[in-house]
């Protein structure tokens, strides 16, 4: 079942800049939870604007759950759309303790009604014995799951989450992170939240839009999206990506490494351009049979290490490619590294 069914929306905003958003048709189901992921001023916001109400699209159809609210003559206004918003800044309201913040959006209840589902609420967000609390004597993370209670409590069919987890530092992310997507599933809610951040994305979302300039260059699992990029682009937002030109002689294919031994019989071609990531290419002892190149650079990420290498023995010395290694691998740069690829994990583009 469709909670959310976009089609065909666009939005312009100075027509000297273009487009902040172009012709973006997509779906999201019930339960699930989309990560918009982009860089700055690929359009995110404005789709998540577009979606709850707070600007008018040129162009397209929106519908929330069996609603249409937006098309060409109708205009459904942000507080009759069904959505829960979270903002960056959690936009609590200061003056009101945690209580009242979550029961805002509850005035048609009875006093025990209200009551009732508030603490539901705050048992939900595990901030249970907090409701007397005024904003500021809470932590980053406690707003944050104050202003997601508050986004849930009137049930509504989506929770739109801009930017929720930017404000937060680096330990605090990585648990708040967790805990939202626990709330979301455990509440059941269809989510959208906008990132630029792409740990943000793999770790929270269940489907990805991967935003550019305004179009959505792609959209899937984390999984699919990160192991199947449907282009460089893509595949270069999710960290180093390696490419390779190939060329069909006689016994096989010729390529920047030199001749290729072993590809998968299914390429097909008289030439073709494949990618494939820095972890799909493996150090090897210089006894085994592999490629050769020279260290280039040698950036220590913590838990490991990407290298830089220029190839050697080739005439594509100035072709970088990017490994990932042991945090210890040992060489130094300029020296010569072998090394293997894992050619069933690449990618024709
Ligand atoms: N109200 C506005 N008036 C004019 N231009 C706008 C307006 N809102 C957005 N834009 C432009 O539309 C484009 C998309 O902006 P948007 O804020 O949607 O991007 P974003 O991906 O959310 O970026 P960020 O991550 O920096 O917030 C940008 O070029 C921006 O300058």
């Amino acid at each position: 079942m469709k909670a959310l069914q976009i089609e065909h929306l666009s939005k312009t905003f100075l027509k000297r800049e273009g487009p902040a958003i172009s012709d973006i048709s997509l779906d999201v189901e019930v339960g699930e939870i989309l990560a918009l992921l982009g860089e700055s001023g690929s359009g995110k916001t404005t789709l998540l604007r577009l979606i709850a109400g707070l600007d008018y699209p040129d162009q397209g159809t929106i519908a929330i759950g069996d609603d249409v609210v937006v098309d060409d003559k109708i205009f459904i206004k942000p507080e009759k759309r069904k959505v829960g918003l979270v903002f960056q800044n959690h936009a609590l309201f200061p003056h009101y303790n945690v209580f009242d913040n979550v029961a805002f959006g509850l005035s048609w209840l009875t006093k025990q009604d209200k009551a009732r589902k508030v603490n539901e609420l705050l048992t939900l967000v595990n901030l249970e014995e907090m409701e007397n609390r005024f904003p500021h004597q809470l932590s980053g993370g406690q707003q944050q799951r104050v202003a997601l209670a508050r986004a849930l409590a009137p049930r509504p069919e989506i929770v739109l989450l801009d930017e929720p987890f930017s404000n937060l530092d680096n330990v605090l992310k990585n648990q708040v992170r967790e805990e939202v997507k626990k709330i979301l599933k455990k509440a059941g809610a269809t989510a959208i939240f906008v990132t630029h951040d792409t740990t943000d994305a793999l770790l929270a979302a269940d489907k990805i839009a991967l935003m550019h300039r305004g179009k959505v260059l792609q959209i899937g699992s984390p999984i699919d999206i990160y192991q199947n990029p449907a282009n460089e682009n893509v595949g270069k937002f999710f960290g180093k990506i390696n490419t390779l030109t190939l060329n069909k002689r006689e016994n096989g294919w010729l390529s920047e490494l030199g001749q290729l031994a072993s590809v998968p019989q299914s390429w097909e071609g008289d030439q073709l351009k494949i990618i494939f990531r820095a972890e799909n290419v493996t150090l090897t002892s210089g006894k085994e049979p592999g490629f050769k190149g020279q260290l280039v650079a040698s950036h220590f990420m913590g838990d490991h290490c990407l290298l830089t290498v220029a190839l050697a023995d080739t005439a594509s010395q100035s072709h970088l490619l990017y490994i990932k290694a042991s945090a210890n691998h040992g060489y130094k740069v300029d020296s010569t590294v072998t090394f293997q690829i894992d050619f069933a994990r690449a990618k024709i583009i």
